[in-house]
């Protein structure tokens, strides 16, 4: 297996950005106007090197595994339930599936370690595509032990950079699917910025106050028995899943080849903060789409220093939240390319 965490390229560009800056400036509009669309089309300038940014091909990656630490109550829902909305996906019926149909997105749906086989197939023309990268079926449980060996995160994070490698476009939007993954994202928030479980642990798919109380005791056997994974590999190696760690592979990737990355929920912007504290310049390519109903995505987001376009009290996953922010990227594009300037079109600037 080859492995190596790819340079990411600081895009500072003091040039560049000061001439984005006074394009967007001098558009026939108070100054400051379109808001936070003006921030998006500044950073999406910036990612992509150019005055005049165009989003082409964009692809939403879904990446799907199983959790050991399910097992443990850790969710509403089974297992099966991760296979199912594999299958679903794929269909065309999931939310991500609409969404991504609607907004023009092509879905690529990754088994990274599904718990039940997934049978191949050739996708249609134009549908969703399947890749079959399984490490294993399902992690181990975190709880009594390391989730996966160092080797098999490793290849996890290998798949994800080849996946996306062999992904047309320039832009990536992140999405995830995994029974007990808002466990593995908490988990990870908790280590990675030493925070305490009971401020970074929700309700995931609809725990009550008691199953969250019985789901946060749980991941504290988990912090505690994997004790000594403190740094950004092993902690995602000891509490992550296959699907969070081909996510920072993804990411990773994305970022070496300077892709918009757009990120969905509270899981995939777990894997961001892991990818982003193996190299800070990665947060330089994302942009946050939605802060999650999910307790702890704040506290997340902020050790990200990550504002959020959208917030619509989403707690789905899936990239569902990536997939609706979307046409706002688009916008802000728009904007920067046809608007007119003030001296193009004849208006006066000042009174
Ligand atoms: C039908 C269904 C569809 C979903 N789509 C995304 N998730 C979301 O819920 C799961 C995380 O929540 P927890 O940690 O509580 O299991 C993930 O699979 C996530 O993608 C779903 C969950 C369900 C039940
Ligand atoms: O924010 C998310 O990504 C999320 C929240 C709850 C359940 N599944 C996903």
């Amino acid at each position: 297996m080859s492995f190596a965490i790819p340079a990411i390229a600081d895009l500072t560009d003091a040039a560049l950005t000061a001439r984005l800056q006074h394009i967007i400036d001098f558009k026939t509009k108070p100054l400051g106007s379109l808001g936070r669309i003006e921030a998006l089309a500044l950073r999406i300038g910036q990612v992509l090197g150019t005055e005049a940014p165009q989003l082409v091909q964009p692809q939403m990656l879904v990446c799907a595994g199983d959790h050991g630490i399910a097992a443990r109550g850790v969710s509403a829902f089974p297992s099966d339930v991760t296979w199912q909305m594999v299958e679903n996906f794929l269909a065309g019926g999931a939310a991500v599936s609409v969404l991504a149909r609607q907004h023009g997105l092509a879905l690529t749906v990754v088994d990274c370690g599904v718990a039940k086989p997934i049978a191949p197939r050739e996708a249609a023309p134009g549908a969703p595509q399947l890749l079959l990268r399984k490490v294993a079926p399902g992690t181990a449980d975190a709880s009594v032990g390391p989730a996966m060996s160092a080797e098999q995160c490793q290849q996890a994070i290998a798949n994800g950079m080849e996946v996306v490698r062999g992904l047309p476009g320039n832009a990536l939007l992140l999405g995830e699917m995994g029974i007990a993954n808002t466990s593995v994202a908490s988990l990870l928030l908790a280590r990675l910025a030493g925070l305490p479980l009971a401020e970074v642990t929700g309700a995931g798919t609809g725990l009550d106050a008691a199953g969250i109380e019985r789901k946060r005791a749980v991941l504290q056997q988990a912090l505690d028995v994997n004790a000594q994974a403190s740094s950004p590999l092993e902690a995602l190696a000891a509490l992550g899943g296959y699907e969070v760690a081909t996510l920072v592979g993804a990411v990773l990737q994305a970022a070496a080849e300077r892709r918009v990355i757009v990120v969905d929920g509270f899981i995939t912007s777990a894997a961001v903060l892991v990818a982003s504290r193996l190299q800070p310049t990665v947060l330089q390519r994302c942009v946050f789409a939605h802060r999650s109903g999910e307790r702890g995505h704040s506290l997340m987001l902020a050790q990200m220093q990550a504002e959020p376009l959208l917030d619509l009290g989403l707690r789905l996953g899936e990239g569902s939240g990536a997939a609706l922010a979307w046409p706002l990227l688009q916008s802000a594009c728009a904007v920067l390319a046809e608007m007119a300037s003030f001296e193009s079109a004849g208006v006066d600037n000042k009174s």
